[in-house]
């Protein structure tokens, strides 16, 4: 089903596997056209398939904090190619088996004193998630239950659609009554002493525009969940009073969720996570890809061109000796109050 490969975007890409004439053909052929072949440690991700009502559910599960490493990235689109592959589905719930932990963003251990080898193809996984889900004929629906910043934050923006969980005194995840958990979201790199990459900033001012980005970027803001919908970095924030879950989305939540994360099916964000899924599934395919196509192939294009270049830069930045001091303060930081708890 999936189409041949774009000569695998993974490591170089031609322009003239985009041109406009194949992008005003608006068929299904594009977005195919960027699945990759990477193989990769499937448990890193459980996915599971509901065909009945069309939805996929793709939940990141590596324990602490999801935090992205060049496997979790291999495995997050190979499990997103695999999904592909199935012309019943065209829904899928990105979601994290951490209930209080979208993405931590880069695993910063892979960005202190790298293997000059394995640093290019870090980045290159991370762009390759990126266009992945950005370019997906799948609708992606953002299930985000908890902290989602930086390249957790460019996760949530590649997709179609992000739901947030508006936290809370004694307010359910999942399902389960725990103390109050506020999660945030947006591109905190310039707190790590490090800028996000073009193509990750540019998402956000296509997201929330040109100003409040140029703000958010500069500051390193992470928004809560309110001012997150305020802004437009999320499209909806779940609270319990704001969302009365239905029987029939819980059952079909059951049959489409995994064992370890079956419970999720009383998140309120999972539930409305699947009725949008639901709503995405039932519009005509051609149509729907088509409108994707008109918002998001130029940009798509754009960053696939400069991809060798931003691993260049992305290297040599990050070699550099005054930003691996502060990335090695940052990770102590972290470390630290991690221990203090
Ligand atoms: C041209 C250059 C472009 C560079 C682009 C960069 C994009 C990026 O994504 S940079 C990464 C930015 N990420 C962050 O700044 C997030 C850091 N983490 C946090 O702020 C918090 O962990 C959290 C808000 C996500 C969650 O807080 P919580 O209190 O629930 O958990 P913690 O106790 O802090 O963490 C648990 C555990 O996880 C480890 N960890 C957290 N984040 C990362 C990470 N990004 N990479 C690696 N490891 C991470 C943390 O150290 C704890 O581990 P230990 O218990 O073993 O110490």
């Amino acid at each position: 089903m999936a189409a041949p490969l774009l000569s695998s975007l993974c490591c170089r890409h031609s322009l003239r596997h985009c041109s406009p004439r194949r992008f005003a053909r608006n068929d299904l052929s594009f977005f195919r056209s960027l699945s990759t072949s990477i193989s990769s440690e499937k448990s890193l991700v459980l996915s599971h398939v509901n065909e009945d009502a069309g939805v996929a559910i793709l939940a990141m599960n590596r324990p602490p904090a999801n935090s992205l490493s060049l496997e979790l990235n291999e495995a997050i689109c190979t499990s997103l190619k695999e999904i592909d592959t199935n012309p019943k589905i065209q829904s899928v719930i990105l979601a994290s088996t951490n209930p209080t932990i979208f993405s931590a963003g880069l695993d910063v251990t892979e960005l202190i004193s790298p293997d000059d080898q394995r640093l290019p193809k870090f980045w290159n996984s991370l762009q390759q998630v990126y266009i992945d889900l950005y370019g997906s004929r799948l609708a992606i629906i953002a299930a985000i239950q908890g902290h989602a910043p930086a390249a957790g934050c460019m996760l949530a923006m590649a997709c179609d659609y992000r739901i947030m969980y508006g936290g809370g005194e004694g307010s359910t995840v999942d399902g389960r009554k725990r103390k109050s958990h506020i999660p945030t979201i947006g591109l905190n790199e310039t707190q790590l002493g490090i800028a996000a990459p073009p193509w990750m900033g540019q998402l956000l001012v296509r997201t929330i525009g040109f100003r409040p980005a140029e703000r958010a970027l500069a500051l390193g803001t992470l928004f809560p969940p309110m001012e997150a919908l305020i802004e437009g970095l999320v499209d909806d924030v779940i609270t319990e009073e704001s969302f009365s879950p239905s029987a029939d989305t819980i059952h079909a939540l059951e049959k489409l969720l995994p064992d370890p994360i079956r419970n999720q099916a009383l998140s309120l964000v999972m539930q409305k996570a699947f009725q949008e899924a639901e709503l995405y599934a039932k519009i005509s395919p051609q149509a729907r890809v088509a409108s994707k196509l008109v918002t998001r192939s130029e940009s798509l294009k754009d960053m696939i061109a400069s991809r060798e270049a931003d691993t260049e830069y992305f290297c040599s930045f990050i070699c550099q000796d005054t930003v691996q001091k502060n990335l090695k303060k940052y990770v102590e930081a972290l470390k630290k109050k991690s221990k203090s708890k």
